[in-house]
């Protein structure tokens, strides 16, 4: 039996398009600034650090650390730094009104009625807990985040390493097979199965699929028999 739900966010509760063509390009025009201004803080310090270990040099300047986390948000690499990074400069954004949270009605129906049937829900994405906490602060919907119980980043691992849904499973009240996970990725939806967790692809944009997940095009589309 289902007890808890793990959610992914983009392409799954929230537009893919809202990620990539608000999100990412609003942190690239804001990143190379902001470094430069808060290089002394000891958060985005910390993070600067780990950027030049994660390319191999420790001595690099900080323009050269500025140059590989445009090329990773360029190539929308999941990298701990680089989203530690985007979620402290989307704070702005979502506190001044640029943008808002976008999160599908169906998702939110969905969340609203699981959390109301007395599931317990939790967030899994690569975008920094602090991003899951400002996009779910400042949803279309307003305030959401007291439907969730608990955020994991890639703090934990990638996602799509079994062992990350494992540290995730060691810091939840249920067993593997009681929880769901969603998502919109294949490679994701595989290393949560081989953790032991039931698995829903949403399939909104046309990803690849495979036979070991069921699938659902929106959440209006879900029901239990799916998961018998
Ligand atoms: C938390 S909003 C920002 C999303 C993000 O930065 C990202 O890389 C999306 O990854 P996901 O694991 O949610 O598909
Ligand atoms: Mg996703």
């Amino acid at each position: 039996m289902i007890k808890a739900i793990l959610t992914d966010i983009e392409g799954t509760i929230t537009r893919i398009t809202f990620v990539k063509d608000i999100l990412f390009p609003y942190a690239a025009a804001r990143l190379p600034s902001f470094v430069e201004a808060h290089q002394d803080d000891a958060f985005v310090a910390e993070q600067i650090n780990a950027v030049r270990e994660e390319i191999g040099s420790p001595q690099a300047s900080i323009d050269d650390v500025i140059q590989a986390l445009l090329t990773w948000i360029k190539e929308d690499k999941k990298i701990t730094p680089l989203k530690q990074l985007q979620g402290l400069i989307w704070q702005t954004g979502y506190e001044q009104g640029d943008f808002k949270g976008h999160l599908y009605p169906d998702a939110m129906a969905f969340l609203n009625a699981q959390h109301q049937a007395g599931l317990a829900l939790y967030v899994y994405s690569s975008g920094s807990v602090k991003a899951q906490h400002l996009l779910f602060a400042h949803s279309d919907f307003g305030d959401i985040r007291p439907l969730f119980k608990d955020y994991f980043d890639t703090n934990v691992g990638g996602k799509k390493d079994p062992q990350s849904y494992r540290n995730i499973l060691n810091a939840l009240p249920v067993e593997a097979a009681e929880i769901l996970f969603l998502s919109d990725v294949v490679d994701e939806l595989d290393a949560a199965k081989e953790a032991g967790m039931r698995t829903l692809q949403l399939w909104r944009d046309n990803q690849a699929t495979s036979p070991s997940h069921p699938k659902i095009e929106h959440f209006e589309q879900f029901n239990s028999e799916l998961l018998a």
